[in-house]
């Protein structure tokens, strides 16, 4: 067998190319060339690199083709002249290495020059360092040095080797090629590998990254809302002193209005002062008249006694007359007569006057007296006022009203005590009045009588006037006067009227001027108050909504570091608690504390928000709806409900049976497929659920009914990333909402539940509702798979409250075993403990990836109100605070195009099939 001195290069450049992928870690191309290179088409090849090099001058033959004859021929030729190659010392030099070392000796023999031999090994050496990029100048000189040897050459020289060195050349070709073929397997799972670490590293780094960034935009919101809070503290400061300085200009304003009521009160006094001197006034003048009255009355019985002595004169003058007339007539008798006459006349106007002075005075009025136009006018007028004023005093002050009261009674008294005097007057009358006519001539007692008699009555009259005053006063009614009134009393009375009007008035100016300006003040003030309270009004909603805002952020910072959230709900006290009378122990302090009242006093405990009975299924959605979407986008979210029988976990997750109400679980199926719809033009979804039920520390799958459920064997494993799944479980695709909400109706059916001893329906079991949600980014292919897990877990109870027997006491045994189990797992990661004690309970295990695993967790922590639960509430609340200090480990379930090709290949690889070029 012969090669051409161009063919040979090929076994040794493959068994150089191969060792040379071996310590190579060559890229997909570059593999993809040695692969080309070493097939069976490489020599149509010229173009591409390494081996096609050396021969690129003169076109390579192959082969077969260079061969002088057929091995067969070869045979022949071998049997008529045995090859000499073949019994030199090539085979014993072989066996004894000296082939590893060059076979110098074969070459000898087969009349090839070591020199030359030596050389075409170098210029393929040179060749394959060629293929790297030519760093070195001195190398691609030499290689130029090199192939201008190759060309001396001569073309037809051939190299004879013995047959069985060729086979043996062959099969270590064929062993290079098996290698060949493992390495480069080995090189695709190291690729495989490699892309994984590079990815991870990546996304570790874009985590880290995604940390500082948040980070340092949280710290900077910290930065602005620790200065809005300086800003409003400054403000609040401000307006307190506003507020302090109005307070004490109020104060001031209060102590003059005290001054001026002060003021007013004395005004009053001495206004009253001035009316019981008016009164005074009044009445002595009254009493004035009275006595006018009196000795008007005396005069006229005077002058009616000296008209009956002027008419007896007449009459014995008339009588002396006729008799004279009888006898003679004298002159001086005549005159007599006529001055008796005169002085009659003169008597009879006397009289005529009194009289009608007297009539006046009885009948209040008249003619040639006082004027009627104008006394009661200006009496009316005054008396009008002073009563009016008087009245207006009488019914505002207080003490003005006890005075005049007192006043009344003590006139009252008075009239009553000069009616004794009165009546003495009247029952003595007749005596006083037989006195009269002798009054020129009375004697010291009779006079001392008459005196007392006329005090009397006077006394009883002014008292009369001063009551019907005070009751006029008091009623408001100016009173009506009758009698003659002279034009100086009324000039007087019109004076002091009109002077005290006018000090009334000033003084009145006076306290409207005050008290206007008082009330301006006042009304500057208030608006001023009123304008401090609305901005401490927007203030405070201002701070609120920093407040809310920095909360936000805050449970942003918590969920980017994977803390668990705790969401308590109240909810409002049953039909049963109320006709028991219970009384409400749990309050809330703000959207972020409550308040339970125990018997040591009230304790406090805080969680990430707080439902009172006054909110609604859709506002408790809205805080937990976030958390869908981080699903959608690739993490694990878990939410779940905590709490004793009946404190209203289903209500929260699932909502009332009439769905009047949904809660958690159903608006979350109507929320995916929102969001998917949102998005359906950058990712396609796929929408998988599960819906299993641990129910007696068995795993139960709702999708299948009770029966069959029975004969399926459920397990909880974790796949490769830790995610947990249950294996033998249902998993059913959903396109819709609505078919997300029937497989949910279907599963639901098959629950079990029991009535307690309070006939409250109560579910019996865990509930647990896995969504698995997968989305490819149709922009660069990339998978993410997220995970929402939505537990309603059975209620804990205490058997002996509850009065549960049998079967009832084994479920209510294997629940609170379960949640038992559950307070363990979150005590062991609330103290970071090293050993977390998930294998300990199905729930623990199920619940692995949600709690402190790879998860964003929100739990709902449901308390009754009332104080027939405290024991129960209190363990809830102490339960869930130790929830809230556990830290999970949020990552992304997410790999790149690549990695989800390179998984397909390899799976394909696995089960036998061919992989395309294009697939790698
Ligand atoms: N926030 C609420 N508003 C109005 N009613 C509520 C509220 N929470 C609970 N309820 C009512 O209280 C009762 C008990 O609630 P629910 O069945 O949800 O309790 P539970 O904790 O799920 O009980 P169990 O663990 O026994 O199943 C129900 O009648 C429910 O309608």
């Amino acid at each position: 067998m012969h090669l051409n001195s161009r063919a040979e290069n090929i076994p040794m450049s493959l068994n150089f190319l191969g060792r040379k992928l071996r310590n190579h870690s060559v890229a997909p191309a570059a593999k993809q060339r040695a692969w080309e290179g070493t097939g069976p088409s490489r020599c149509a090849d010229e173009n591409r690199g390494g081996l096609s090099r050396v021969v690129r001058k003169q076109p390579l033959v192959c082969v077969q083709n260079e061969l002088p004859g057929s091995i067969q021929e070869l045979r022949e030729e071998m049997r008529h002249q045995p090859c000499n190659v073949h019994n030199t010392h090539l085979d014993q030099e072989n066996n004894a290495g000296v082939w590893k070392r060059g076979g110098a000796s074969w070459l000898r023999k087969s009349r090839i020059k070591w020199k030359s031999f030596k050389r075409w090994m170098s210029l393929e050496h040179c060749t394959e360092q060629s293929k790297a990029p030519a760093k070195d100048l001195n190398a691609a000189t030499i290689n130029t040095r090199e192939r201008e040897r190759e060309d001396d050459v001569p073309a037809d020289m051939k190299i004879f080797i013995p047959y069985d060195s060729a086979k043996l050349c062959i099969t270590q070709i064929a062993d290079d090629m098996v290698a060949m073929k493992s390495r480069h397997l080995e090189m695709v799972q190291e690729l495989e590998e490699n892309f994984l670490i590079a990815s991870r590293e990546n996304q570790e780094r874009m985590v880290d990254k995604i940390r500082t960034y948040y980070q340092n935009k949280l710290n900077a919101l910290k930065m602005v809302l620790d200065l809005y809070q300086e800003k409003v503290e400054r403000r609040s400061a401000l307006w307190e002193e506003k507020i302090k300085s109005l307070r004490s200009i109020n104060e001031r304003l209060q102590d003059e209005q005290i001054a001026l009521h002060e003021r007013n009160r004395h005004d009053s006094a001495t206004w009253e002062r001035e009316k019981s001197r008016m009164m005074e006034l009044f009445s002595s003048r009254l009493d004035q008249l009275h006595h006018h009255q009196t000795s008007t009355l005396q005069e006229l019985q005077m002058a009616r006694m000296e008209m009956g002595r002027v008419q007896e004169m007449l009459q014995t003058s008339k009588d002396a007359k006729e008799s004279e007339a009888k006898e003679t007539e004298s002159s001086d008798s005549a005159a007599h007569l006529d001055g008796a006459e005169a002085r009659l006349e003169e008597l009879r106007e006397s009289l005529g006057k009194r009289q009608y002075e007297i009539s006046m005075l009885i009948d209040g009025g008249g003619e040639g007296g006082v004027q009627d136009s104008v006394v009661p006018s200006a009496y009316t007028r005054l008396l009008g006022a002073v009563v009016h004023q008087a009245h207006q005093v009488y019914a505002e002050v207080t003490e003005a009203k006890q005075q005049f009261d007192q006043m009344a009674e003590e006139n009252r008294k008075a009239v009553a005590g000069a009616s004794v005097g009165a009546k003495y007057y009247q029952d003595n009358q007749t005596v006083v009045d037989s006195i009269e006519p002798r009054s020129l001539g009375m004697n010291p007692s009779e006079v001392r009588l008459r005196d007392q008699v006329t005090q009397a009555e006077v006394n009883r009259k002014k008292h009369e006037v001063l009551l019907v005053a005070v009751e006029c006063i008091k009623a408001g009614v100016t009173p009506t006067l009758t009698g003659p009134v002279s034009q100086d009393d009324l000039a007087e009375l019109d004076e002091h009227v009109k002077s005290f009007e006018e000090r009334f008035k000033n003084s009145g100016d006076l306290n409207s001027e005050v008290g206007k300006r008082v009330g301006q003040q006042l009304l500057l003030l208030q608006a001023e108050l009123k304008q401090v309270k609305e901005e401490n009004k927007k203030m405070t909603e201002h701070y609120a909504a920093e407040r809310t805002l920095r909360k936000k952020y805050y449970n942003m910072v918590e969920d980017m570091k994977g803390k668990i959230r705790v969401f308590c709900r109240i909810r409002p006290q049953t039909r049963a608690e109320l006709l028991r009378g219970s009384t409400t122990i749990v309050s809330c302090l703000d959207d972020y504390s409550v308040i339970l009242e125990s018997p040591r006093g009230p304790r406090e405990f805080q969680f990430d928000r707080i439902f009172t009975t006054e909110h609604t299924q859709d506002d408790v959605f809205q805080e937990s709806s976030r958390l869908i979407q981080s699903a959608i986008d690739g993490f694990n979210v878990c939410i779940f409900a905590y709490g004793q029988t009946g404190s209203g976990k289903t209500f929260t997750m699932l909502g009332d049976r009439e769905q009047k109400y949904p809660g958690i679980i159903p608006r979350t199926f109507n929320r995916i497929f929102e969001i998917i719809q949102e998005n359906e033009t950058k990712f396609e979804f796929k929408v998988l659920a599960s819906m299993l039920e641990l129910y007696n520390d068995r795993l139960q799958d709702l999708f299948v009914s009770p029966a069959e459920s029975l004969s399926k064997r459920i397990e909880i494993k974790k796949d490769k990333k830790g995610l947990v799944f249950a294996q033998g479980a249902e998993a059913k695709e959903a396109t819709s909402a609505g078919e997300l909400f029937a497989l949910f109706e279907l599963g639901s059916a098959n629950r079990h539940i029991a009535a307690t001893k309070m006939n409250i329906e109560s579910s019996r079991s865990h509930l647990i509702i896995s969504i698995m949600l997968e989305s490819r980014n149709l922009a660069n292919g990339s998978m993410t798979y997220g995970k929402l897990n939505l537990v309603d877990l059975a209620g804990s109870e205490r058997a002996a409250k509850t009065g549960a027997k049998d079967d009832q006491l084994k479920e209510a045994n294997s629940i609170n075993k379960s949640l038992s189990a559950l307070g363990d797992v979150i005590s062991a990661l609330a103290l970071e403990q090293a050993h977390v004690p998930y294998r300990n309970n199905k729930l623990t295990q199920l619940m692995q990836d949600s709690l402190g695993g790879n998860a964003k967790t929100l739990m709902f922590l449901n308390v009754s109100p009332s104080d027939c639960n405290l024991e129960e509430t209190l363990t809830s609340l102490i339960y869930a605070s130790r929830v809230k200090a556990i830290t999970n480990h949020a990552q992304r379930n997410m790999e790149s195009k690549e990695i989800t090709q390179l998984k397909e290949v390899i799976l394909r690889l696995k089960s036998g099939q061919t992989v395309e070029e294009e697939d790698v």
